[in-house]
């Protein structure tokens, strides 16, 4: 069978034009893996958060958007050249909302004969939103349309220790001389979402997730988070006193998992903590949430409340080691 992979990111609008917007936020918001409350995603959402949303987040992407198009999809576009690269046989790439759907993405390595798809969310930790939604979606394109495709999935890979290294050496690699804290930002999700997808019923957020071995921490997004935090700061050197951990781009009044983000950059500098690195290490790819949402809205914030120096390192996007452990995990899945 003739091979081929699937690169698969979150997605993006077409454009910053506020219906653009609009249509993306409306497959991205009604997807049941993402906002999982009927009321929520049949009453509020169509009542209230889409005809106000849209334009608030156009203007937001405008601040960030490329000549090229949308950093996520130009960034993951970059990603799966080098990639490319490595192999013979194709590899492509789809967005979970928006466009190039995932359709087009299996379409096009049917129409190169592929028949073995490996299929690669680029997300480090597990979650209900981001990989578990891929794989229903990836599956039911299959199913519905080409139902002769064999597809195997690259699980969360937040303990990898090469990812963990090259993770670490990005960090190394845009950190300043003097900081008081890195700040690890992960993206946020509610709380609900953690205990809907613990198979096992033990997962108590706040208190299991700091520990080792729990068979709840395979789908425990705040454990893969935490513990993607304490491996780099092992590999980095650092006490734990340097770190610090945060969830961001929390949506609506449900408790998501704490500390906020906002908050957190907020309150630094009256507790002593002026200089401050910070990184998103549940995007591989820059995007809206990391490029607004941090690098110019979070160090605003950081600044007005009397923060020195706030540097943000990029995520890991199309660097050569990213790329060489992506080919090594290809190579993982013919071997
Ligand atoms: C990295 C992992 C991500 C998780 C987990 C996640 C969960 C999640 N997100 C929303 C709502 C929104 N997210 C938005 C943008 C966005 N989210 C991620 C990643 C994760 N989301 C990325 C990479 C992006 C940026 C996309 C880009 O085009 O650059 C947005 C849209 C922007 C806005 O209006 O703020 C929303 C809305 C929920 C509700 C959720 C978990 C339930
Ligand atoms: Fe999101
Ligand atoms: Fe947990």
């Amino acid at each position: 069978m003739k091979k081929g992979v699937l690169l698969v990111n979150l997605g993006s609008p077409d454009s910053t034009e506020t219906k653009d917007v609009r249509r993306y936020l409306k497959e991205f918001l009604t997807d049941p893996k993402v906002i999982d409350v009927w009321y929520v995603r049949n009453i509020i959402l169509p009542l209230f958060i889409l005809p106000s949303r849209p334009k608030k987040s156009a203007e937001a992407y405008r601040k960030i958007w490329w000549d090229e198009g949308s950093p996520l999809i130009v960034l993951t576009e970059r990603l799966r050249e080098k990639l490319q690269k490595k192999f013979d046989f194709p590899v492509e790439m789809a967005m979970r909302y928006g466009n190039p759907s995932i359709k087009s993405g299996l379409e096009k390595l049917k129409s190169q004969g592929c028949e073995d798809i490996f299929v690669i969310p680029l997300y480090p930790q597990y979650a209900m939103s981001t990989t578990e939604t891929v794989i229903d979606k990836t599956n039911e394109v299959k199913d519905k349309y080409f139902t002769d495709l064999k597809l195997t999935y690259l699980p969360a890979f937040y303990n990898d220790p090469e990812y963990i290294k090259i993770l670490a050496q990005s960090i190394k690699d845009h950190l300043p001389e003097e900081f008081d804290k890195v700040l690890f930002s992960y993206h946020g999700i509610p709380e609900r979402h953690i205990y809907k997808t613990d198979k096992t019923n033990t997962c108590e957020i706040g208190k299991c997730c700091f520990k080792e071995d729990k068979p709840s921490h395979a789908t425990c997004y705040r454990h893969q988070s935490y513990k993607v935090t304490e491996l780099v700061r092992k590999e980095l050197g650092l006490t734990n006193k340097q770190v610090f951990q945060s969830f961001q781009s929390r949506l609506g009044s449900d408790p998501w998992i704490q500390p906020y983000t906002d908050a957190t950059l907020e309150g630094f500098p009256e507790k002593g903590v002026k200089k401050i690195a910070v990184v998103a290490p549940a995007f591989i790819s820059d995007c809206l949430e990391t490029l607004e949402e941090l690098e110019m809205e979070g160090k605003e914030e950081f600044l007005e409340a009397g923060g020195e120096e706030f540097t943000y390192i990029p995520c890991l996007n199309d660097r050569d080691d990213l790329v060489e452990f992506l080919e090594h995990k290809v190579n993982d899945w013919m071997a």
